[in-house]
């Protein structure tokens, strides 16, 4: 059976993806929304009481940088929980009835694979950039949101490239299409990273503060005191640019300015003492911990539609 506890390749991810969603019809349906630049298929799960009809929707995508594996543990955990809780936990039965949770569970396909195969350490995408040997583009830096002006490098063999231009990557155009294709269904939209204890909002892209800063700051405070009843784990909610730094390109901010009003950030376990390299005993009480902060969102987003 599928090892929730432990960290698993993309094959082991990708045959889960299948099973999961074969074993539970009536609560998930899986699609590709496109392919990554190596080839490899996105896989998107669709979690929610299938009803015919279209239901409000929260987007949710894990692993956009490669190093930061307790990210598709969580959205590993988070289909493995919607699924077993359906039916005896009132408030996730109550979401899946309602809406509708779009799962990216590996965003970077290609990254993710380098870091099983080659260096632990990758973040980027694996996307030949031309006129030189350095390979990759920071996936998030590389949204249409004050695109390469701040906190992102215009050098290839930077960390943070932007790209060559907004979506240059094929897995942000990918993503993008989808969302702006469901827009009008998908009322949030949660990026899971790794690592600080963040939960992050817009504007990530500059210091002034988003039209719906106030609200989307006290879900977040509620988020994180959710979070935080399970075993203490602190949290720092804020708006990205003053809470951990200026940075244009995100893949938040460009859902926020697309409409898109609640609109996370994740930076889950841990402070830095293992940082990228959390162990695997730590999997279950971040993903539980996570969960309550998750549900508390999309509660929020259900009660004020
Ligand atoms: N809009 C954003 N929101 C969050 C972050 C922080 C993550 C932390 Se891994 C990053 O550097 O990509 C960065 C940006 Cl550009
Ligand atoms: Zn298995
Ligand atoms: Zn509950
Ligand atoms: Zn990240
Ligand atoms: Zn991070
Ligand atoms: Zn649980």
């Amino acid at each position: 059976a599928h090892d929730y506890t432990k960290y698993n390749n993309w094959a082991t991810i990708n045959d889960w993806a299948i099973s999961i969603s074969s074993a539970n019809p009536s609560l998930i349906s899986r699609q590709v929304i496109g392919n990554t630049y190596e080839g490899r298929p996105m896989h998107l799960l669709t979690v929610g009481k299938k009803t015919g009809s279209a239901k409000p929707a929260v987007f949710m995508d894990c692993g956009f940088h490669a190093r930061e594996w307790i990210t598709h543990a969580f959205c590993q955990w988070f289909v493995n929980e919607a699924v077993s809780t359906y039916g005896s936990d009132p408030e996730m039965t109550n979401l899946l009835d309602r809406m509708d949770f779009f799962v990216l569970p590996v965003f970077n396909i290609d990254g993710y694979e380098y870091t099983w195969s080659s260096n632990r350490m990758w973040r980027k995408t694996r996307s030949k950039n031309s006129g030189t040997s350095c390979i990759g583009t920071d996936p998030n830096r590389n949204f249409n949101a004050g695109w390469c002006t701040t906190g992102a490098s215009s050098n290839p063999c930077s960390d943070t490239y932007c790209g060559s231009s907004p979506e240059s990557e094929i897995e942000s155009k990918n993503l993008a299409n989808f969302i702006r294709t469901n827009k009008s269904i998908i009322k949030a939209y949660m990026t899971v990273h790794s690592y600080s204890q963040l939960l992050l909002f817009p504007y990530s892209y500059k210091y002034g503060l988003a039209a719906d800063h106030s609200e989307l700051l006290s879900v977040s405070q509620g988020a994180i005191a959710a979070l935080r009843t399970l075993y203490g784990t602190k949290y720092t909610s804020g708006p990205g640019a003053t809470t951990i730094y200026p940075a244009a390109g995100g893949s938040d901010d460009w859902a926020y300015d697309l409409g898109v009003k609640y609109s996370y950030t994740f930076e889950l376990r841990d402070e830095g003492r293992y940082g990228f390299l959390l162990p695997e005993s730590q999997i279950k009480p971040t993903c539980e911990e996570t969960m309550l902060a998750v549900k508390y969102i999309a509660s929020y987003v259900l009660n004020n539609l």
